[in-house]
């Protein structure tokens, strides 16, 4: 087969009975282009220019991942380069682009596209941008020829009809071609906010540096810490500095699933592997490709699941439950759990295998507690964050809400902080946040907690000052007060 037999009867397929529209095979459903206009305006509004590319970047990109999938299965090519120049052929039966007059989809020169329905749309909902714009088409070419390619392909725009140039042009380079350039282009499974992780914690900036370090390589990393400390986030933060950042990042939660469940869910099943298997399934390793499969509270698989995964990882491949042969694995598994793991392996209920296997690299991430700094940057971004989602003007925090937040344990950490933020910024009435908008137990009065509000602020800025050597100035930044402020709490008698 070659790109130009691709045609829409071919590719588009409609269920009558229950009213289900498919495309190559994947249930598909038809959006109106300024609907998706209007949506873009909303995302810019949210996430500023770098978070709605870095978004709609992701979004085209696992299309375009999950385009080529299907072209790769469900047709026979007469060559490699049909397949590839297929990818342009789809997204024009899409609707997405048509292509200039005269020229082919990617070439080395790259493709130029006179009808770009991003362009048209971000020029009528977003008015004239100043850069290029068509940030799911070029996210859509990378995603496709990188699964094509099984490399990292990074396509960017360099003309584009958003900004007054008279076509769009995209260009695709390996990503390491690109220099630094190729960051510009955020790959799948990237939070955008993930890209900066501001923290003025040591033990937290020491763990973001391994992290970086073990990034570039290519080990497993096991993720220590309680509940909503960030392992999650740290997972994609090594993801997306790694050499696998373009290719996707799968989360898979060991403890929320059902051992049959949690083994076809991993490996994928063949058809008629059990009741219940009406098709072939691809598993998560197999689909995170040579992506990173985030394994979450892996200390809660079961001891039969332990050794199908310590097999599979030794042997580097897997077999689909139902299937006899063994597919090769690519994918960089990165595991986390809330557990003492190495008590676990102790008293048996881990395999110590498994356990050194996963961990050949162990981050620890800090409590919240243990980070105080932290508390009110965090708090103050977060609550900037949900003010934002939520349409609202920006917010501050009054001096006695920062009290409460420095005070409170925490045990829930950065997630519960992010609850609280978000309940402020849903509630407070004015500019500011009021005690009255924190939850009750963060508003609760001191003497409940054993100690006075002021006894326990005196606590924090006595330990900050000895940690600091008596250094004010760096006291109060770890505080994360202003100087002055640490100065008139000194001369209360704190
Ligand atoms: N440094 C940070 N800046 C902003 N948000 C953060 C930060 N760290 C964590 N968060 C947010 O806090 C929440 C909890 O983080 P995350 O899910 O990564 O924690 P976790 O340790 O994986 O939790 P669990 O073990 O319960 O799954 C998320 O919404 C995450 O975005």
């Amino acid at each position: 087969m070659r790109a130009e037999d691709l045609d829409i009867d071919t590719l588009l397929a409609a269920d009558d009975r229950v009213g289900a529209l498919h495309f190559a095979g994947q249930r598909a459903v038809i959006v109106d282009a300024a609907a998706l206009g209007a949506l873009r305006r909303e995302l810019l509004a949210a996430l500023g220019t770098a978070g709605a590319r870095a978004l709609l970047g992701r979004f085209g990109h696992v299309q375009g991942w999950r385009a080529a999938e299907a072209m790769r299965s469900r047709f026979e090519w007469d060559s490699e380069h049909a397949i590839r120049d297929a990818g342009g052929r789809v997204g024009i039966l899409q609707g997405m682009l048509r292509l200039a007059p005269g020229t082919g989809p990617m070439t080395p020169e790259g493709a130029t596209v006179d009808d770009s329905y991003e362009a048209e749309q971000h020029l009528l909902h977003c008015g004239k941008a100043e850069e290029p714009v068509c940030w799911t088409l070029a996210g859509f070419a990378s995603g496709y020829l990188s699964c094509v390619e099984q490399r990292d392909i990074v396509v960017l725009e360099d003309r584009c009809v958003g900004r007054g140039d008279p076509t769009c042009r995209f260009l695709a380079r390996p990503r390491e071609a690109w220099g630094s350039r190729g960051s510009v282009h955020s790959p799948p499974g990237v939070d955008a906010v993930t890209d900066e992780w501001e923290t003025r914690s040591p033990a937290m900036r020491r763990v973001l540096e391994l992290a970086r370090r073990v990034a570039a390589v290519d080990s497993n990393v096991l993720l220590l810490g309680a509940s909503g400390t960030g392992k999650d986030r740290l997972a994609r933060f090594i993801h997306a500095r790694s050499a696998r950042a373009s290719a996707p990042f799968l989360a898979l939660h060991c403890g929320a699933i059902a051992e049959p469940l949690l083994e076809s869910e991993l490996f994928g099943h063949a058809r008629g592997a059990f009741t219940g298997a009406s098709r072939d399934r691809v598993g998560m390793l197999e689909a995170a490709g040579r992506g990173t499969l985030f394994l979450d509270e892996v200390g809660e698989m079961s001891p039969a699941m332990q050794v199908k995964l310590l097999r599979a990882l030794q042997q580097r491949e897997l077999r689909r439950v139902g299937e006899n042969h063994a597919r090769p694995i690519h994918a960089r598994v990165v595991a986390a759990t809330h557990r003492d793991l190495a008590a676990a392996v102790e008293d048996g209920s881990f395999r110590r295998d498994l356990y050194y296997r996963l961990r050949v690299v162990e981050l620890r991430l800090p409590s919240l507690a243990a980070r105080r700094e932290d508390i009110l940057p965090l708090a103050r971004s977060l609550l900037a964050a949900a003010c934002a989602r939520m349409g609202r003007e920006e917010m501050s925090l009054g001096t006695d809400v920062e009290d409460r937040l420095l005070c409170h344990a925490w045990p829930g950490n950065v997630r519960e902080l992010e609850n609280a933020m978000e309940r402020a910024a849903a509630l407070a009435v004015g500019p500011m946040v009021e005690v009255s908008d924190l939850p009750e137990d963060i508003g609760a009065p001191p003497a409940a907690r054993g100690g006075s509000l002021q006894q326990l602020e005196s606590a924090a800025i006595a330990a900050a000052l000895e940690r600091h050597g008596g250094h004010q100035q760096r006291a109060a930044a770890e505080l994360g007060i202003s100087p002055s402020t640490l100065y008139r709490r000194l001369r209360r008698g704190g």
